[in-house]
């Protein structure tokens, strides 16, 4: 057990995160109608090439031009690998009015890629006098960022939440699918006649959520790329919340009430865990540190495990 304090990851909603190409901005009003808790415009892979220029200049007005009410906005940047990257970096923030919340940086492969960023980024906000400091998130999407992902966690005090990114992660493993998450027919055990499917998102899932903790940054599920397969949603981001990752993303509006439906506690979870935290107290009234609930056995670890919930229904406002 270490001496330090496990950090708070930013005290705000992400359980989805809508995506929309900046080069198609007559859905913008329609994502800021929904009820995606973050907007990511994105510049990067659902861009073609000849349209970054027009696609940054979308973006850029209608950072101001829309009503974005209460959510969290972001922008995708594009990679470090292409020549486009400083531009949207340079553009948005010397062009865009205060209301961007976010960059999101793709193909993170290790904390130097953030250092760079974030150094750009300080000396455009130096010499604009922006007066808010823009937040990080990024992508897990490579095999470098994965195996750099603790260093990446590490590497900036504006890093507020860290995604992994399905399709580009599977290439870039050379895994052998072109689904972007959910079951994959050809990862299943065998026993006596029956297949067994298992999850080969979960180590990857796990490593980003455990970099997450340890640096107070949000761990967020990618996307899950068949919009007409609810129930695969669903499971997959079931798996997701259970494993810790705080929501996921929409590439639909279709999917968006599907990650609230999971991300939020369910009534019966939060009165359960508000129920704990009641036994706990009267337990430490009596000298104990622990009790039985409901016939198992409730300790002090339980009021930690309880309070995730319970704040989590509190931001919300259950
Ligand atoms: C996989 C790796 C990644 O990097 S994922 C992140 C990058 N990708 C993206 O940003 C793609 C985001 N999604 C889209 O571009 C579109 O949703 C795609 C998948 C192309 C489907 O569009 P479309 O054929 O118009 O869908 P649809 O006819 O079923 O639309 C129904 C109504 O919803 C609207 N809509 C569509 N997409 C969005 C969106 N992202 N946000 C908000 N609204 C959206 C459509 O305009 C349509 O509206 P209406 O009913 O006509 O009023
Ligand atoms: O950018 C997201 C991905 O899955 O690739
Ligand atoms: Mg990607």
């Amino acid at each position: 057990m270490s001496f330090r304090i496990q950090p708070a990851p930013p005290a705000r909603l992400n359980r989805c995160q809508l995506f929309g190409p900046g080069s198609r901005p007559a859905i913008f009003e329609k994502m800021a109608a929904s009820e995606a808790d973050v907007i990511n415009l994105d510049l990067e892979d659902s861009v073609a090439p000849d349209d970054k220029d027009t696609a940054r200049a979308n973006v850029i007005a209608a950072i101001g031009d829309i009503d974005w009410g209460e959510k969290t906005l972001s922008v995708r940047i594009n990679g470090l690998d292409t020549p486009y990257w400083y531009r949207d970096v340079v553009e948005i923030l010397e062009q865009a009015s205060d209301r961007i919340d976010q960059i999101m940086i793709p193909k993170v492969g290790n904390g130097g890629d953030l250092y760079a960023v974030d150094a750009l980024v300080t000396a455009v906000e130096r010499a604009k006098g922006r007066k808010k400091a823009i937040g990080f998130e990024v992508i897990i999407e490579s095999a470098a960022g994965i195996a750099h992902v603790e260093e990446i966690a590490a590497a900036t005090p504006r890093l507020q939440a860290m995604s992994l990114g399905a399709a580009d992660f599977a290439a870039s493993m050379g895994m052998a699918t072109t689904g972007i998450g959910g079951t994959q027919e050809w990862y299943y055990m065998h026993r006596e006649g029956q297949q067994y499917w298992s999850d080969p998102w979960h180590w990857a899932q796990a490593a980003i959520v455990a970099a997450c903790r340890t640096h107070g940054v949000l761990p967020v599920d990618g996307p899950f790329g068949d919009f007409s397969d609810d129930e695969g949603f669903r499971a997959q981001a079931r798996r997701s919340a259970t494993l810790g990752m705080v929501g996921k993303w929409a590439i639909h509006p279709k999917q968006v009430a599907l990650s609230n439906e999971v991300f939020t506690p369910s009534e019966d979870a939060v009165s359960e865990a508000r129920e704990i935290l009641t036994a706990m107290e009267e337990a430490t009234k009596r000298g104990e540190g622990a009790t039985v609930y409901k016939g198992r056995l409730v300790d002090i670890a339980s009021i930690k495990q309880a309070e995730v919930i319970v704040r989590q229904a509190e931001m919300i406002g259950l």
